[in-house]
């Protein structure tokens, strides 16, 4: 097992009603900043829930944030929180929102240009606003990370910061508020997570077993939850468990101790970044492809995969590595998200834009071992054509 520090001080509330207790983590004198994106937040009732769980506290509220936070949107809300003097952020929605929300509370104290906290990954943030969150879409992990991913309209970039001052210092997990969530969001989350884990399982073996069993219990998971959840959507017992397990996903736990590949994700987020397609759906291109590609420096976890994930023990070596290859392309295919990038119609020129934004964005060496170069990032594309 690799060296580590494992830190994680988000508290999470999690059930039915849980938002009754923001009223415990918040001293009366707090000055809120409620974020949120679109109308489903007041329509499903949610932000009323937490209006009232707030009582007699100042607050106020900024609505707007789009899915792939923009830094342009963002810049408004840094400037409302500075002039109303507010001292608490409270996100409310899904993973755009919560990074969204990150991203403004270290860019309220920063001195110089905001859009720095981006380019130097999070390490030019010295301070940042505490922060809580409020999940409405369970997928990112946002709630329990200090991960950030933010857009930026008028350049098309698309880029991540982290930074330990920007954990959240408590989330709300409350199944229930995902019960509005179109199934297509749904389907996205499942996605989502299930490629969170891959990134930190699917490298090369170093012994860690408990993080290996961890993340092959969450991509069992996953695998039950995802049909059972396509036809019985108002399965409570579902939602609660798709909730956990995509906060388990990434708050850090399976990924101390081992190897990390974020290929799928730095390739998924340039897609993104160009044609607008849903997050989820650019990594459920990518990681199929990129299993194929990389097959042989991921050998022994694919077999691993392979006979502890789907039961595969019979064949040779190379027979059960393409077919747990298979299963995974159908899991999502089977899910209604494709795993081509014709399904969006991007062909070669598409391609070659990709690996530019890769190139500009010093995307050049990605991987465990640093090998996949921008040669090896167009042959995944290419596979995934
Ligand atoms: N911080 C991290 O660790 C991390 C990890 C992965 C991805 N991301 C980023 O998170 C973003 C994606 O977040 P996401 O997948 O949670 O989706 P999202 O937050 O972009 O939401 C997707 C859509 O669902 C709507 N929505 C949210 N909750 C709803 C509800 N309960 N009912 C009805 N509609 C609802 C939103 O308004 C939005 O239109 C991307 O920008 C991605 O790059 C962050």
């Amino acid at each position: 097992m690799q060296n580590f520090e494992f830190y994680n001080p988000t508290r999470v509330l999690f059930g039915k009603g849980m938002i009754a207790k923001l009223d415990e983590q918040l001293s009366p004198e707090t000055r809120v900043l409620i974020l949120y994106g679109g109308a489903s937040a007041e329509r499903s009732g949610t932000l009323g829930e937490v209006r009232a769980a707030l009582g007699s506290r100042t607050f106020k509220e900024f609505g707007g944030i789009e899915a792939n936070p923009t830094y342009e949107t963002l810049m408004k809300a840094v400037a409302m929180v500075r002039e109303e003097k507010l001292d608490f952020l409270l996100a409310v929605g899904g993973g755009s929102v919560m990074d969204g929300t990150k991203f403004v509370a270290a860019a309220v104290p920063f001195e110089g240009e905001p859009w720095d906290i981006l380019t130097s990954k999070g390490e030019a943030v010295k301070k940042a606003l505490p922060l809580g969150t409020v999940v409405t879409l369970p997928a990112t992990g946002s709630e329990m990370n200090c991960l950030s991913v933010i857009s930026r309209q008028s350049t098309g970039d698309k880029l991540l910061f982290s930074n330990p001052l920007v954990y959240p210092r408590f989330s709300v997990l409350d199944p229930m508020r995902t019960m509005s969530l179109p199934m297509k969001q749904v389907i996205n989350g499942v996605v989502d997570s299930f490629v969170h884990v891959m990134e930190q399982y699917m490298t090369h073996p170093v012994d860690g077993m408990a993080q290996d069993r961890f993340s092959e219990g969450l991509l069992s998971s996953l695998i039950e939850i995802g049909p059972r959840i396509m036809a019985t959507p108002d399965d409570y017992d579902l939602r609660s468990n798709l909730m956990w397990v995509a906060t388990l996903a990434l708050n850090g736990l399976i990924g101390a101790g081992v190897p990390h590949d974020w290929t799928t994700h730095m390739i998924g987020h340039e897609i993104t970044a160009k044609y607008h397609i849903d997050h989820a759906r650019t990594l459920a291109v990518v990681f199929p492809a990129l299993l194929k590609v990389c097959r042989e420096a991921k050998r022994a976890k694919l077999l691993q995969y392979a006979e502890r994930v789907w039961g595969l023990k019979d064949g040779t070596e190379d027979e059960r590595i393409d077919a747990v290859i298979r299963k995974t392309e159908g899991f999502f295919e089977n899910l209604g998200v494709p795993t081509r990038l014709s399904a969006y119609e991007i062909g070669a020129d598409g391609i070659n834009d990709l690996l530019g934004q890769l190139k500009d964005h010093d995307m050049t060496h990605l991987g465990e071992h640093g090998e996949v170069t921008l040669d090896v990032s167009r042959k995944i594309l290419e596979t995934a054509a």
